[in-house]
């Protein structure tokens, strides 16, 4: 950190810049393993598509469609590790025409200034941006 001349504290580490990326997965079905399979899938992916190690994640963040009653996406991601990132999972809202059995996330991570944010959409949740 540095003070500007006008008194304004200015952060000179390039890898301190707080991104987000968006990221989702359509499940097979409503089960343990599938859970588990799609967000140890779905995270790492994120990970390796955007440089990130974990000490680089502020946050992730679940939304998981009703259909899906089996298993708590975040439970299921510390099958692999991550037991110091704060994790949270809530429910997707119902609209007509929801892609069913399909687990959102926003991951929120410190990297450099110039890094650009890359979403990962898995299986049939690729439908939901055409520019992935
Ligand atoms: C289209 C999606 O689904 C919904 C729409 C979103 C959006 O418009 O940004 C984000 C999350 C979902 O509520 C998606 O996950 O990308």
């Amino acid at each position: 950190m540095t003070m500007t001349e006008e008194g304004i504290m200015k952060d000179n580490n390039s890898s301190s810049t707080i991104h987000a990326v968006r990221g989702a997965v359509q499940l097979p079905k409503d089960s343990i393993m599938a859970m588990r399979d799609g967000v140890t899938e779905l995270i790492p992916a994120l990970c390796k598509a955007n440089g990130i190690s974990e000490p680089d994640i502020v946050s992730i963040q679940f939304t998981q469609t009703d259909d899906l009653t089996a298993a708590n996406p975040a439970r299921e991601l510390r099958s692999i590790g991550f037991a110091s990132t704060p994790l949270f999972c809530a429910a997707e809202p119902l609209y007509p025409d929801y892609l069913p059995r399909t687990v959102r996330v926003l991951l929120t991570f410190r990297g450099s200034a110039e890094h650009a944010p890359q979403s990962v959409y898995l299986g049939g949740a690729r439908v939901l941006r055409s520019d992935t």
